[in-house]
């Protein structure tokens, strides 16, 4: 029976689950490849913490360089995260010819080129399921499933904890700090949180599926960034009014002027099914031009949510161990040859439908003066909603939904608008997206 040796870096949340589910479940892993997958050493700085989870049965060391260097050891498993101690042991693992099984989505968001050409030179695997929607195959859809494809977008809800905030905020009407901690507690969020709530995380995996939707390389640094902290409840509500739900969606489309590659805040019909997608789950629409637009669904962080797609990925290296490259997925989809760098797409030229909220005094005419200065642009408008000033305000709500107009168009009617006197404050704008072309 053959054995691949796997040497886990990190017992934490990702890495317990790991070892969990290798545990629980080697007996059927097994009769699936006809060999045992076996951790033979754990690192972690929380020795206790490894000596815990693995209860005396696995060796373990503090020093994740130990298992990276260990001739016993023919497979990584990096679950430490972060950029600069895991590329180090990664590209270390790699030049020791071990393959890699990583969770860690910032690393190969701005590292990725050079990780995947560092091992394609070694000949080795780097897998990398559980980095994009945890426990989703979604890495395996858009690499392999979909393959036939000309994929034209993919959009998504890749980030679990600002998913279960949003959810908690407009269901139970619970503070936003309250819902994180909880969210922390549940095992969700990142090491800083600020990577989920300032939509960085799902940048990072955005990144990530984009890369192989569209047969580019990584270019994280390009990504349109913009995160939920200043999401009000009351923007949630007139949402709902108006039949939408807001999502923290991460949407990239290959257009003729470049690729979009954006997470923001977004407003879809709430008959969406995505719209429909709640609590710390996650889905995927990936829109290819033969097959139309597939929905991948299911959670998106967690221990062992994330474990079964680590664990998936080390029972395909299982299977493949004695492979060349030529036989084998590759690592962004696409031969790292026949990468094409294409353009992306700055904000201010991307196209979208939006929801515009602002602040009025009850003033005859404001109504007329917004709407000309929308007109004059060329904006259309789609519905407008007026807000009676709620108790203790003398300012009254006016929420509008306009046509597709290019975004720099409508920061320009927002100056217009904001510089109104009977406009107080700064408008409120949220990009909308249908979903269904
Ligand atoms: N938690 C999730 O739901 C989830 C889901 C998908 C991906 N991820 C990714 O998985 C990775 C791990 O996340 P996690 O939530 O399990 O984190 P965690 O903080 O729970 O676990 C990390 C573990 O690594 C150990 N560690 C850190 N630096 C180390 C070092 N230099 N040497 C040895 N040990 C070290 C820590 O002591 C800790 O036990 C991250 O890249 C994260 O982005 C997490
Ligand atoms: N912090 C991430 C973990 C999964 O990558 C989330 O909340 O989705
Ligand atoms: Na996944």
């Amino acid at each position: 029976m053959k054995e691949l040796r796997v040497g886990l870096l990190g017992i934490g949340t990702v890495g317990g689950g790991t070892y969990t589910v290798i545990s629980r479940n080697q007996a059927d892993i097994a009769r699936r490849i006809g060999g045992k997958i076996s951790i033979v050493q754990v690192a972690d700085r929380n020795l206790e913490l490894a000596r815990q989870v693995t209860g005396g049965q696995v060796a373990v060391t503090d020093d994740a360089f130990a298992v990276v260097n260990n001739p016993d050891v023919d497979v990584v498993v990096e679950l430490i995260g972060g950029y600069t101690v895991a590329k180090e042991l990664v590209l270390k693992a790699i030049a020791n010819g071990k393959h890699v099984v990583t969770a860690n989505k910032a690393l190969l968001a701005v590292h990725g080129n050079e990780i995947f050409k560092a091992a394609a030179d070694k000949g080795v695997i780097v897998a990398f399921e559980a980095a994009v929607a945890g426990g989703i195959p979604i890495i395996k859809a858009l690499r392999e499933g979909l393959s036939a494809n000309r994929i034209e977008w993919v959009a998504g809800i890749i980030n679990g904890t600002t998913n279960f905030i949003l959810t908690e905020m407009r269901d139970k009407g619970l503070a936003f700090a309250d819902v994180l901690r909880e969210a922390q507690r549940l095992g969700y969020a990142e090491a800083d949180p600020t990577f989920d709530v300032e939509g960085i995380d799902a940048a990072h995996k955005l990144t990530i599926m984009a890369s192989i939707a569209f047969g580019m390389p990584v270019q994280f640094e390009q990504a349109y960034t913009e995160g939920i902290t200043s999401l009000t409840t009351k923007d949630i509500q007139y949402a709902e009014e108006l039949g939408y739900r807001i999502k923290l969606l991460g949407i990239s489309k290959k257009t003729e002027a470049g690729v979009e590659l954006r997470v923001h805040p977004t407003l879809i019909p709430e008959k969406r099914l995505i719209a429909n997608v709640d609590g710390a789950m996650n889905a995927v629409v990936v829109k290819g031009d033969a097959v139309g637009p597939t929905l991948y669904y299911g959670a998106g962080a967690g221990a062992e949510p994330t474990a079964s797609a680590v664990v998936a990925d080390l029972v395909d290296i299982a299977r493949l161990q004695g492979t060349t490259a030529e036989q084998r997925v590759a690592y962004l989809g696409y031969q790292l040859d026949q990468q094409q760098v294409l353009p992306i797409l700055p904000i201010a030229e991307v196209q979208s439908a939006y929801y515009l909220r602002l602040h009025a005094s009850d003033k005859p005419g404001v109504m007329a003066d917004v709407t000309k200065i929308l007109a004059d642009l060329q904006i259309s408008i789609d519905a407008m909603l007026q807000k009676e000033p709620q108790e203790g305000e003398v300012e009254a709500d006016i929420v509008i939904l306009t046509h597709i107009t290019q975004e720099k168009t409508m920061d320009a009617a927002i100056a217009r608008i904001e510089a109104l006197p009977a406009i107080t404050g700064t408008a409120i704008k949220i990009r909308m997206e249908t979903l269904s072309r």
